[in-house]
């Protein structure tokens, strides 16, 4: 079975759902490898107006890297090698001239919680449970997600959420302004396509417009490098005896 299914409708949104719900919806290097030709896609394509990332099943949205195959990177450079690619994919995916949705059906949890950040809106189904939970396994966020979580959120809510490092619920994220809207548990896809109705009915060119101006801000050295910073500090986190201890302790639950 295909780790993501892609569909692409009439009013031109595209549907990108990571599709391992036997792993709760975890990234390997697959999930990522079709995020960044789809990202291209959506950027080139007049055809696509939006892009919606989900999750497969109503458990979980996504539950980060897949520790699974990731925990065999035990040093700085291999843990590089992996974050810096879903980073630079994340910094596509956050400077892509479309509007973005993350669609959260459920838990999402460390990585998800950064690939949700990237997107420009944030939908979830009530009662979902979001957790930046990186610090609870010595290590930070490696993909971009407190770079742009400070730019996304309130210095002190994003600095709290950090550094609790614990699930708290999308009623208390909503509050934040971290979710935009929180969806009943039900009609899921067809609540986010009523959400989106209002951006469909403009042109391409009105879309393409605004998110290129919006944007602008983070397309620049300065900014990048700040990011790329973040993902050097988790690579050396990494390393720590007390990640390998916490990711085998969840392995071998
Ligand atoms: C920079 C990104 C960074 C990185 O790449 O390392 C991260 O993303 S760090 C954070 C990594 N993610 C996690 O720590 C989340 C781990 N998962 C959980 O906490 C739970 O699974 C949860 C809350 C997502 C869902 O809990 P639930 O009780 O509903 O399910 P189970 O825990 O029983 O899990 C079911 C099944 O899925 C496997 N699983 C879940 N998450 C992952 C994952 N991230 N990687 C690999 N496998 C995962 C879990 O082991 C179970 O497998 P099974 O064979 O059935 O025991």
């Amino acid at each position: 079975m295909a780790d993501v299914l892609l569909e692409q409708d009439n009013d031109g949104i595209v549907w990108f759902t990571i599709n391992r719900q036997e792993r709760r919806n975890a990234i390997n290097y697959e999930v990522m490898d079709c995020l960044q030709k789809t990202i291209q896609m959506v950027e080139q394509n007049d055809d696509v107006k939006v892009l919606v990332i989900t999750g497969a099943g109503e458990k979980a949205f996504c539950s980060g890297g897949d520790l699974s195959s990731f925990h065999r990177l035990q040093t700085k450079e291999e843990a590089y090698s992996m974050l810096g690619k879903m980073g630079n994919i994340l910094y596509s995916l956050l400077t892509v001239s479309k509007p973005t949705v993350a669609l959260i059906n459920g838990t999402v949890i460390g990585g998800g919680c950064e690939l949700a950040t990237a997107c420009d809106f944030r939908y979830a189904k009530r009662g979902s449970k979001v957790g930046f939970v990186q610090g609870k396994l010595a290590i930070t966020t490696g993909w971009g997600g407190s770079t742009m979580l400070f730019e996304k959120m309130s210095y002190d809510r994003a600095l709290h959420v950090l550094l609790e490092a614990e699930p708290v619920s999308a009623e208390k994220m909503y509050e934040y302004g971290w979710i935009h809207s929180l969806l009943p548990e039900q009609g899921l896809k067809e609540e986010c396509r009523k959400l989106l109705s209002p951006y469909l009915s403009k042109s391409v060119h009105v879309l393409r417009a605004y998110k290129t101006a919006a944007v602008a801000k983070w397309k620049n050295e300065a900014f990048r490098a700040r990011f790329f910073a973040e993902i050097e500090r988790c690579s050396v986190l990494w390393e720590s005896p007390e990640h390998d201890e916490a990711v085998r302790a969840f392995l071998n639950k």
